[in-house]
């Protein structure tokens, strides 16, 4: 039947969609790349009432998420949900029918599964189609068909295992993927399953139904259970990491989600579950974290000291808040003004990867990221010399911090749309190391507040942001007794609050917020793993890739006009 050109064309099937009672005749064509029929888009005016226009609907075969006959789906829906007497009459009135789910964009980046019911003239048309669509969808490998589920049911706002159940499995069950779901019983048993239990040859994905901690347990279950299959010592800083087989899907059920923000442009369920489906691929950096030459955690977004580690370590002790905890502890940590001395040096990325003050924003099909995988593997021995700390091409710099941020991606969420480093790229081998000097609460709070909205949080003269390969931390804590000295509280003088200058905080040490767990050292080393790791997702859509799609081309294909029904 599927000669090398696929197309069933002129086999004209009458079409309705779900919520009208009006059948009209209708061509439907079948291309290698796309399955395409005719659709009448009705306006009003006042003075010529209702009119049609004819167009062409075009849905992309790797956008089709499954077709079936209408009366199997009509009696899943009986099972599930009340039956729709309309498509009930359709299916008296013409037995022969089949619909097709497939992916439709609402805006916003968001996806929802559509359904179009193609009403046929007898049972062997309607087979056919069934049997060609279904062909041509196995021809597409890169869908996975088995996958394994952790739920966290205690992240974000506790709705983990409903929004799995009420709005994932059912994409996932339309899509006939079969799924084994774990609910996780305790912190680190998704990562602890992952890393010796899991038989991870049974599986073509990985699930995480939780926040970015729970992602967390995941990258670390998958990513030490494919150094160790492969005898790799993660202790070793310089050790060159295998990647990771299996890609991880996220279906967003945490507090911040940004992970799942900046891969795919927003924070839903059903839109994730539906890049899962299509089988989407996303190569990610992750970054490793050492100490003294002892693995300590991997990162993907953010690895934050300072600020962000303080926030972090306040909002643990107020988890019953769930994601309200970040704003309490984020306002708690911002009167604090809490600042820190150290040295970070760090190993410039390479000049054609871009800076973090240009706007070449990541988005999906990022040329970036693609060059980037491109030259991956040339890596030559003079590249690994210059890597050497102590190298000429590292620099260091010293002084006082209120914010140290490794941003390894945007780190894009609801709360900061654009993020930490909206021009950081998921898959450049790069992160963008954005230093926050001492300055005053005010300035501060200026440059927190353009995180949300559109001017540039680097233009501060107290900040500086590096595009890097690998950096150090290295507290100093003498240097906070010199400046205790340096500046001495007079007896009878102004209370240090309504000092004109910053008022320093003698905390010798705050902690690196990693992905939103808390390190247990503060002396770190990180390099960036370059595409360690694969995500179910894409990148975000351009506002005009979206566009686009959402206005699907009319008129591809000329059509037989020739209706007979
Ligand atoms: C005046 C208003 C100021 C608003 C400033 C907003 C800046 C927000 C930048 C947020 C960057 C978040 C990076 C993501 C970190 C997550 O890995 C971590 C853990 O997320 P999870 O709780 O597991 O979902 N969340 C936090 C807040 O540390
Ligand atoms: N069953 C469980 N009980 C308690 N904690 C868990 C469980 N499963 C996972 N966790 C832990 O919960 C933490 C937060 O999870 P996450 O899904 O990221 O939610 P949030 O975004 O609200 O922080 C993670 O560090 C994870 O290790
Ligand atoms: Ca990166």
């Amino acid at each position: 039947m599927i000669g090398s050109d696929v197309r069933m064309e002129n086999y004209r099937v009458l079409l309705a969609d779900r919520m009208s009672l009006r059948i009209r005749p209708a061509d439907v064509v079948l291309t290698r790349n796309a399955i395409m029929w005719m659709e009448v888009e009705k306006s009003w005016k006042p003075s010529a009432g209702v009119s049609g226009t004819a167009c062409w609907r075009t849905v992309q075969v790797c956008e089709i998420v499954a077709v079936r006959r209408t009366e199997d789906e009509a009696q899943e829906n009986t099972q599930t949900q009340k039956p729709n007497w309309r498509s009930k009459q359709h299916l008296l009135q013409y037995p022969y029918s089949f619909t097709v789910s497939y992916v439709k964009r609402s805006g916003q980046h968001q996806w929802r599964c559509s359904d179009v019911t193609f009403y046929c003239a007898d049972c062997e048309l309607c087979d056919l189609w069934i049997q060609v669509t279904n062909e041509q969808l196995a021809l597409l490998a890169n869908r996975p068909k088995s996958l394994l589920v952790y739920i966290n049911p205690y992240g974000g706002k506790r709705q983990g295992k409903y929004i799995y159940e009420q709005k994932v499995a059912p994409v996932f069950r339309r899509a006939g993927i079969s799924t084994d779901v774990i609910v996780t019983e305790r912190a680190n048993h998704a990562r602890d399953h992952l890393k010796t239990e899991a038989n991870l040859d049974k599986y073509d994905g990985v699930v995480c139904v939780g926040g970015d901690g729970m992602f967390s347990e995941i990258l670390h279950g998958l990513v030490s259970r494919t150094q160790s299959d492969h005898k790799v010592d993660q202790d070793q800083p310089d050790a060159e990491l295998v990647p990771c087989s299996l890609r991880i899907g996220i279906i967003p059920a945490g507090s911040t989600d940004c992970i799942c923000f900046a891969t795919t442009g927003t924070i839903d369920p059903v839109t994730s579950a539906l890049h899962i489906v299509v089988g989407d691929s996303q190569p990610m950096d992750v970054c490793s974290v050492h100490h003294n030459n002892g693995f300590l955690r991997y990162c993907v977004s953010m690895l934050g000291y300072g600020f962000y580690g303080d926030m972090l370590t306040d909002s643990e002790t107020k988890r019953w808040l769930g994601p309200a905890r970040y704003d309490l502890s984020g306002i708690k940590t911002f009167l604090n003004h809490n600042y820190y001395e150290g040295t970070v040096s760090f190993l410039p990325a390479e000049e054609n990867l871009g800076s973090p003050r240009d706007k070449l924003l990541c988005r999906s099909g990022c040329l970036v990221c693609q060059h980037k995988s491109a030259i991956k593997d040339k890596h030559s021995e003079t590249s690994e010399e210059r890597e050497k700390p102590g190298s000429d091409s590292w620099r260091a710099i010293c002084g006082k911090f209120i914010a140290i941020n490794a941003a390894n991606i945007s780190c894009a969420c609801p709360r900061s749309p654009k993020g930490l480093s909206p021009s950081a790229h998921l898959a450049d081998g790069s992160t963008d190391l954005i230093l926050v000097r001492e300055c005053s609460r005010l300035d501060f709070f200026k440059h927190l507040l353009r995180h949300t909205n559109k001017e540039d949080q680097f233009d501060h003269s107290f900040v500086e942001v590096h595009r890097v390969r690998k950096f150090r931390f290295q507290p100093n804590h003498d240097s906070m007794v010199i400046l205790e000295q340096d500046e001495p509280h007079k007896e009878g003088g102004p209370p240090p609050l309504y000092s004109s200058q910053p008022i320093p905080q003698f905390n010798a040490d705050s902690n690196w917020n990693c992905d939103g767990e808390i390190l247990p050292h503060t002396a770190i080393q990180v390099s960036v793993q370059c595409q360690l790791i694969r995500l179910f997702a894409r990148g975000i859509e351009e506002q005009q890739q979206q566009q686009a799609l959402l206005e699907e081309p009319c008129t591809l294909l000329a059509f037989n006009q020739n209706t007979d029904y």
